[in-house]
Formats: structure tokens, sequence, C-alpha cells
């Protein structure tokens, strides 16, 4: 039987941003494992979040491992910054320019970690050539930009092809997902071999956090 269990890290996209500080230090409490904050920019996506003047506020309300999910072209201005600000990992989308090994070298050169984001229409190996350069590979489950839409099952097989790719490296990377997480999609999407469940209306829509988080890190297969 396998018994992985998944990280779960809540998106603040979800959360109530009157009070974001709050609402981190609450899933902080409940449990969580990583904290994923969505940075767009109205451009590489049709919405806008937050700079990181906000993240840095937003560092002092918990300690946990902040993993930064730019929505952003062009990524290189902003890898300094937002390190400055506090992030602990900064994924940026493979789609987002032509110079991707140039970005992951410059985020390492921090001593973060460096992530890589697939868009669902991007198939797996498009990221084959960076593979030696990250520790996280994020597989969007929806069209990135906004909450609360139907997880695409069609990225299911593409979940399974980047497992095999990292298995094949023999390195140890996060296989996350993005997108319609919730306790009916998340034993799927770790079958086919994600380990990281990033997950903001299952968890910020729900009256309980705590027994939210619970119920999706039982999703064990
Ligand atoms: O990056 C994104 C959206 O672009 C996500 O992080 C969303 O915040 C996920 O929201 P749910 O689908 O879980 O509601």
């Amino acid at each position: 039987m396998d018994i992985r269990v998944p990280l779960i890290a809540p998106s603040v996209l979800s959360a109530d941003f009157a009070c974001l500080g709050e609402e981190i230090r609450a899933v902080d409490k409940h449990g969580a494992d990583w904290i994923h904050l969505d940075v767009m920019d109205g451009h590489f996506v049709p919405n806008m979040t937050f700079g990181p003047v906000v993240l840095k506020s937003l560092r002092s309300y918990s300690k946990l491992f902040f993993d930064v999910h730019f929505m952003i072209e062009p990524v290189d201005p902003f890898i300094e910054p937002f390190v400055q600000a506090g992030a602990d990992q900064i994924s940026f989308h493979i789609e987002a320019g032509p110079h991707a090994h140039r970005s992951l070298q410059h985020i390492k050169s921090f001593g973060i970690k460096a992530g890589i984001v697939l868009c669902p229409a991007t198939p797996a190996n498009a990221i084959s050539e960076v593979i030696d350069l990250v520790d996280n590979i994020l597989i969007m489950t929806v069209n990135p930009g906004f909450g609360g839409q139907k997880f695409l099952s069609s990225q299911l097989a593409k979940i399974r092809a980047i497992h095999e790719m990292v298995q094949k490296s023999g390195r140890s990377i996060h296989i996350s997902v993005d997108g319609g997480i919730n306790v009916q999609t998340a034993p799927l999407v770790i079958e086919a071999g994600a380990n990281v469940l990033i997950a903001g209306t299952s968890i910020y829509g729900q009256p309980d956090y705590g027994q939210a988080i619970d119920a999706l890190r039982g999703t064990k297969k």
C-alpha cells in the first residue's frame, strides 16, 4: 500500500484579503504545511493580486514555508524583490518566456527553492531541459488566474508523466497540483504522483479550516 501523506498548501487567493495576515495565521494554527501565495499581474493572467510589499507584511504572521507562484511576465525583475520580502520558494511558468533556465539559476542564486509551473495546455516534456534545476514542479489543474474552477481531469496523464520524469531524474522534487483540488480530486492526483496539494476553495471556503486540511491530508491512497 502506498502510504504517502501529501503536504497541504492553502492558497490564500480564496482567503479574505481584508485580513490576509489572520487568514494565514489561522491555517498555520490548523496544520497547513506550506502557505501558497499567488502573484498575478493582469497580463500573464487576467487577474491581479499583490506584490512584494504585501508579502513582506505577511511574513510576520507565519514561519511556514512561503510557496510563491508567479503568474507574471516578465519573471526576472521580480525575483529579488520577492526573495527579500521572504519567499522560501518561487515557481514561475515555463510559458512566461524563453529563459527559464536562467530564471531558475537566478532564483537559486539567492539560496531559496525554485520551481517551474505548467499550464493545462503545456505538455510535460516542455520542462525536460530544466528538470535538473528545479525543486518543485507545479502542474496547473485549471487555467491559472482564478480560484473556484473545475478540476481538469485531462491533467492526470501529465502528472503521471512528470512523476515518471522525476523518478528517472533520481532527484528529490516536489510535484504540486493546483486548481479544483478537494476531497474528491485529491485521491486522483495523489495516485498519479502528486505530493503537494494546493487548495483554495476547499480550505478557505469551508467553515472549519482545520477539518478541511485534515480531510485533504487524509485522502492518501
Ligand atoms: O493559482 C491558482 C489559480 O490560478 C490557485 O492557487 C487557486 O487559488 C486555486 O483555487 P481553488 O481551485 O483551489 O479554489
